[in-house]
């Protein structure tokens, strides 16, 4: 199995090298240069296996000879042995035809623990065959940056830089992120919102001088390895309702498009997807983007579900690459017009993604009503995102498909929010009860890419 670039100008790697490499040389995001394809026989086999195994199954054919299967399998076990539930990701029913993927049971109470549990392994395990050093920066609206640092505090092989916007992020978020001791973990707080960090984060792996001293990995959705393990959750949620032997379709609390994107490669593999629903917050343009072809960010304004207050989002550019017919120069000609202000999609790529994705907003109102009533209506308290996503699926029911929101976090997590919608208090889990009371650390950084790769340099070189 071989990965290429989206913008159609970069090395073809292995499935190890594009996980190790981040974003490729070009500015393109990794994509594989083929989908394999599940059978109806495959899917159906699925039914009544572990998570574990769906996940083997799955991802398997992805990763060409990187692993053997036993060493595979020993991966994926220890990635998902510390999550707090035993069917890992438990589908429960919100109404008739509405059902929630809980994806919050990981260490960090978010979803970002199914794909970065799993990488932490992968790298580890690599790191160790090849004996190199990594330096992984990462940018984060608040879940990816506790979930990486989580899956790689303490490893020796490896430094992690988690760029977050200053005060933009929930204090559970922050502590997550500010306490861990582990002397290879940095949390730097940037002035900006998530899309600067972001920015930032890509600068870096353009700047081939700084990558190369470094040696600089990204753990972002920029990582293929991070999108491959999100589509494992979709079959198991399928499966369980009867795939492929019925339609589903899913919606999709969305900031930087990775999620849902790892829906549109399960439906790509064969499961049977009826619609993929894009749910945004209020910070909207995937669903201006959808609704009127013109995709053009206009400043992130803050809100209370913030790890999707983002505007200019990642993997939108890997479902562009589909929508134009797997065209690089086109992917890259639009990113171009994206760094001068924004672009439109051509009629024919609108219609192309129209085929997959619908797409929907929620206001703030509409996110503090939809937990209050959720709660009242079934003792199910939602965090902020998965509100977002259930009102949004609450506007798109078909009749006879069955509608799987996405619950990406615990609502723990934004416990004020939380309150202030449903008036429920929502306790962290009692392995993480003293996390108000750590000691945090952490360094403030200005938008100035120069600033924090000398920073960068600095940490790395004690
Ligand atoms: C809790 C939560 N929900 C939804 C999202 C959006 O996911 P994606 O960026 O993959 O679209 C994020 C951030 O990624 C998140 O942290
Ligand atoms: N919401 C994310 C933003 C980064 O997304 P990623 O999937 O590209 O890592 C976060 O919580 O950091």
């Amino acid at each position: 199995m071989k990965y290429i670039s989206t913008r159609g100008n970069a090395p073809t790697l292995s499935f190890e090298e594009a996980m190790l490499t981040g974003l490729a040389r070009d500015g393109g995001l990794y994509l594989p240069e083929s989908i394999p394809e599940m059978s109806p026989a495959d899917i159906r086999a699925l039914e009544g296996q572990s998570y574990e195994e769906v996940a083997f199954r799955v991802m398997r054919p992805f990763l060409g000879d990187a692993f053997t299967d036993a060493e595979f399998r020993g991966i994926i076990s220890r990635a998902y042995a510390g999550f707090g539930h035993a069917a890992r990701a438990p589908l429960k029913q919100l109404d008739s035809g509405h059902f929630l993927l809980e994806l919050f049971h990981g260490p960090t109470l978010a979803f970002k623990d199914f794909a970065m549990q799993l990488i932490g392994q992968l790298f580890e395990f690599s790191l160790k065959r090849s004996g190199k050093r990594v330096c992984i920066v990462g940018a984060t609206s608040g879940d990816t940056g506790s979930a990486a640092i989580e899956a790689f505090r303490g490893l020796d092989a490896v430094d992690v830089f988690v760029l977050y916007p200053h005060g933009r992020v929930s204090e559970v978020q922050r502590r997550q992120m500010t306490t861990p001791s582990e002397g290879n973990v940095h949390a730097l707080a940037i002035d900006g919102h998530f899309d600067d960090a972001q920015a930032r984060v890509k600068d870096m792996f353009n700047d081939f001088e700084f990558r190369d001293a470094v040696g600089l990995a990204g753990v972002n959705s920029i990582n293929w390895a991070r999108v491959l393990a999100q589509v494992v959750y979709y079959f198991t949620a399928a499966v369980s309702l009867g795939a492929p032997d019925r339609k589903v379709s899913f919606t999709v609390p969305t900031g930087n498009f990775g999620d849902v994107f790892a829906g549109f490669i399960a439906r790509r593999m064969g499961l049977p997807i009826d619609r993929l629903v894009v749910a945004t917050n209020q910070n909207d343009i995937l669903h201006r983007c959808l609704s009127t072809s013109e995709y053009k960010p206009d400043g992130v304004i803050p809100s209370i579900s913030p790890s999707m207050d983002i505007q200019v989002s990642s993997n939108f550019e890997r479902a562009l690459y589909y929508a134009y017919g797997e065209d690089g120069g086109a992917v890259a000609q639009l990113m171009d017009e994206l760094k001068a202000g924004g672009f439109s999609v051509s009629q024919g790529a609108l219609q192309a993604l129209r085929e997959t994705f619908d797409s929907g907003r929620c206001d703030e109102n509409e996110t503090r009503a939809t937990i209050s009533r959720t709660w009242a209506g079934t003792g199910e308290l939602l965090c902020p995102h998965s509100a977002v996503g259930v009102h949004v699926a609450e506007t798109m029911r078909q009749t006879g498909v069955p509608m799987i929101t996405l619950a990406t976090a615990h609502p723990a997590k934004f416990p004020d929010a939380v309150q202030e919608a449903s008036g429920q208090h929502a306790p962290l889990p009692e392995r993480m009860a003293d996390l108000y009371d750590r000691p945090e650390r952490l360094t403030r950084v200005a938008n100035d890419l120069s600033a924090i790769e000398t920073l960068i340099k600095e940490r790395i070189a004690h």
